[in-house]
């Protein structure tokens, strides 16, 4: 049903496998009046159906700031610090528990996810967020992030979770960022000002002409367009499309997901493997170094199969898992490069180990190659 004929860009939106859906803080909680149970239950109502369909979702919500403000009676958006992380602690709770109730009318779980700026800075903690969160998706379980507004510091604070829901999409290699806010999309002026302001409707992520149309938010909203312009070029790096409509909208996810026009469409320039190569070889810092054997160069090489530790002869270097390695013939001729699954010391220890004697040398597994195809750029042609 979701593949039917749709013209244009917007068929890119049929084929979403993996999305990330933003709901932000003016939407939440009806412009500052307390969490919007009736919209929660309706936008769960969607999220569900998307889930029923096989569409992985994880949601990033705002609100808890927004929410802890009227749990404690408070008008004004604090400005000390000590103060939004009390509201956010009170806050936080409210929310999970109403997406908490609301999933278990659909028999879906939901897990609280609490990030910040250095579990995706600090290469272990990102990957260990990265598996957990695949965990979580693999076993039907909706992830429900927010930042962890209790222990930031202004210094080290996303501010917003526009930039937070792309930083996610990264990590997840999903195939879409939808933000949900209080206005259709993103238009030619903030038409809050702007009584003529006009919605774009598609257009290219990186295009230079949308941060000067794209002003601030309102007074509960963070980061307003201006935010969610710089998110869209964010996922536009893992090859990610950005949709940017209004959570108002009756049954808006499903309509975004059969490719109707609602809302703007923001184009990543690049397909998702493309881009993620082009990041790859972007990558300067080589950390290690594998010489393979000439049966894992052919195949890496003439294949693009991933590198097995069977095929590799001698590692230097003291990288860590996830380092970028390069990979080198019997003559130090380099081959291609890629992230490396296991450190540099285990990697020792399985060099020409064949795939099912990992455990019995490692006590563990952590992924049958050494490097994933995906994770790994040629660098030169025979
Ligand atoms: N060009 C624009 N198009 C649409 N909205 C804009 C634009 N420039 C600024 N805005 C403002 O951005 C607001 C949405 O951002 P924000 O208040 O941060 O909401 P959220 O909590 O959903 O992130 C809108 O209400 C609007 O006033
Ligand atoms: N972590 C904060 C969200 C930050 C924020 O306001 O974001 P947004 O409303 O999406 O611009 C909260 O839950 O209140």
């Amino acid at each position: 049903m979701m593949e039917q004929a749709v013209a244009g860009s917007r068929s890119h939106t049929t084929r979403l496998r993996r999305v990330v859906v933003k709901i932000g803080s003016a939407l939440l909680t009806n412009d500052g009046r307390g969490l919007d149970e009736a919209a929660i239950g309706g936008w769960v109502d969607q999220l569900a159906e998307l889930h029923r369909r096989g569409v992985e979702v994880v949601l990033v919500s705002s609100g808890a700031v927004a929410e802890g403000m009227v749990r404690l009676g408070w008008q004004v958006r604090p400005s000390a610090l000590h103060d939004l992380q009390a509201a956010a602690a009170v806050g936080q709770t409210g929310l999970v528990r109403s997406y908490e109730d609301n999933f278990a009318r659909f028999d879906i779980r939901t897990a609280q996810i609490l990030l910040t700026h250095d579990d995706l800075s600090n290469r272990k903690r990102y990957l260990n967020a990265r598996s957990a969160l695949r965990t979580l998706i693999g076993l039907g379980v909706v992830p429900i992030v927010n930042e962890n507004d209790t222990v930031v510091t202004d210094e080290i604070r996303f501010g917003d979770n526009d930039t937070l829901g792309a930083l996610v999409v990264n990590l997840l290699e999903a195939d879409a960022l939808i933000i949900l806010t209080d206005q259709e999309g993103l238009y030619n002026a903030d038409p809050r000002k702007d009584a003529d302001a006009q919605l774009i409707s598609e257009g290219k992520a990186d295009d230079p002409r949308w941060v000067a149309v794209a002003g601030d938010g309102g007074k509960l909203g963070r980061g307003g367009m201006a935010t969610k312009i710089r998110a869209a070029r964010l996922a536009a790096r893992s090859g990610a499309l950005t949709l940017i409509a209004s959570g108002r909208q009756p049954k808006v996810l499903s309509r975004l997901l059969e490719g109707e026009e609602v809302g703007t469409l923001l184009m990543p320039e690049h397909a998702p493997m493309t881009a993620r190569k082009r990041w790859l070889a972007g990558q300067l810092q080589v950390r290690g170094t594998l010489t393979l054997d000439r049966g894992a160069v052919a195949r890496v090489r003439q294949r693009g199969s991933s590198l097995l530790p069977v095929g590799v002869t001698a590692v230097e270097g003291n990288f860590r898992r996830g380092d970028m390695v390069l990979c080198v013939d019997g003559d130090g001729e380099p081959i291609a490069k890629g992230l490396a699954n296991y450190d540099a010391q285990d990697t020792s220890r399985i060099l020409g180990v064949p795939t099912h004697d990992i455990v019995a040398h490692l006590g563990y597994i952590e992924a049958p190659e050494l490097i994933h195809r995906d994770n790994m750029v040629i660098l030169h042609d025979p």
